[in-house]
């Protein structure tokens, strides 16, 4: 054995090791601040790993390191956009309290939009509910052709007036379960307890490789899922503007039996919490302008990269 080795006091093993590990931690942090700076990564994708996971290179990352390795962020502007926000430059993203991450995400997702950035092309309309998913969705189809909106598969019959290949692609059981073996679906869930919805994979790639922005209209679950496989996708909860008026549509639309509109709003009261873990929340007052909201996210005022 090499006497250096030999001569190594537990404590002295431990201090090498040690040091390895914060050479290895500094490289990994080193490598995100310099993906995001090449624009290969998202700063909100860094986000939402440092979100997770506290420990990870991303959650160690300072807030001021993060910022400065946006393109166009300085030291100067950091310390100016950190004071704004309420939060030391010392802190680490993985160290931030519930409303500074809010407030950090809040102004990354408008600091992306004003400078044409990545985390636009792929933006995903989830809520509870009767909030109005279907109706802005349908808005924005109507008034804001250069947006695609993806269209689903579900194994639902058709209701009058739906338009196979426009509302949905209406497919029996056997044909939902071969799209989930050949991988044809970026996502897909069971609805309410009945009917299976997925959304096909193939025209959301064509579309974000053409340089087109994707909507999905999507429940909750399916959110979650466009997360884990494109974490670049950017999530938008519709809320209603009071629990109250998001009764009074379940009842209005009248498409569901008394049984079912209770369940229903039992579930939805479990899924308005799940708010947090989306990038934006719009209130839909209003139609219009709840669809110019979504809009405004995939279109961002400056031009795209
Ligand atoms: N996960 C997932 N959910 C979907 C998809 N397409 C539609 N949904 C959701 O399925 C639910 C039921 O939609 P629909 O049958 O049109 O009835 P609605 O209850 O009148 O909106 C809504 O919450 C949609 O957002 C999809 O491709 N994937
Ligand atoms: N901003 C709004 N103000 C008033 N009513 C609305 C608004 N948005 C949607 N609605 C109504 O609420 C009901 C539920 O909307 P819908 O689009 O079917 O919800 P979801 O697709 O989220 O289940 C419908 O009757 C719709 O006309």
């Amino acid at each position: 054995m090499p006497e250096s080795v030999k001569r190594s006091t537990p404590p002295e093993v431990d201090r090498v090791a040690a040091s390895r590990a914060a050479v290895a931690a500094r490289r990994a942090r080193a490598a995100v601040k310099a993906s995001v700076a090449a624009g290969e990564r998202s700063p909100l994708d860094v986000l939402r790993v440092a979100f997770e996971d506290a420990e990870s290179a991303e959650g160690r990352l300072r807030v001021t390191e993060f910022l400065t390795s946006i393109p166009a962020i300085g030291v100067t502007k950091s310390a100016r956009i950190l004071e704004d926000l309420e939060i030391s430059t010392a802190k680490r993203l993985g160290g931030l309290g519930r409303l500074q991450r809010r407030r950090l995400r809040e102004f990354v997702a408008a600091w992306i939009a004003a400078h044409g950035g990545t985390g636009d092309r792929l933006v995903v309309l989830a809520g509870p509910t009767a909030v109005g998913k279907g109706t802005v969705a349908s808005y924005i189809r109507r008034h804001h052709p250069e947006v695609r909106l993806s269209v689903s598969a579900t194994t639902r019959s058709p209701r009058p007036g739906e338009v196979e290949g426009e509302s949905y692609y209406f497919v029996d059981d056997a044909e939902f379960d071969r799209l989930i073996d050949s991988g044809e679906l970026l996502e897909w869930a069971t609805v309410h307890n009945a009917n299976r919805y997925g959304t096909p994979r193939g025209p959301v790639e064509a579309a974000i490789a053409a340089g087109d922005s994707v909507l999905l209209e999507i429940d909750i679950q399916g959110a979650r899922a466009v997360r884990r496989a494109m974490p670049e996708a950017t999530l938008v909860f519709l809320l209603p503007p009071t629990w109250d008026e998001l009764v009074r549509r379940l009842v209005g639309r009248g498409t569901e039996s008394p049984a079912e509109q209770q369940r229903r709003l039992e579930t939805a009261k479990v899924e308005l919490a799940a708010v947090d873990e989306f990038d934006h929340e719009v209130v839909n007052h209003d139609v219009p302008e709840a669809a110019q909201k979504v809009v405004d996210l995939m279109r961002p005022r400056s031009g795209r990269r």
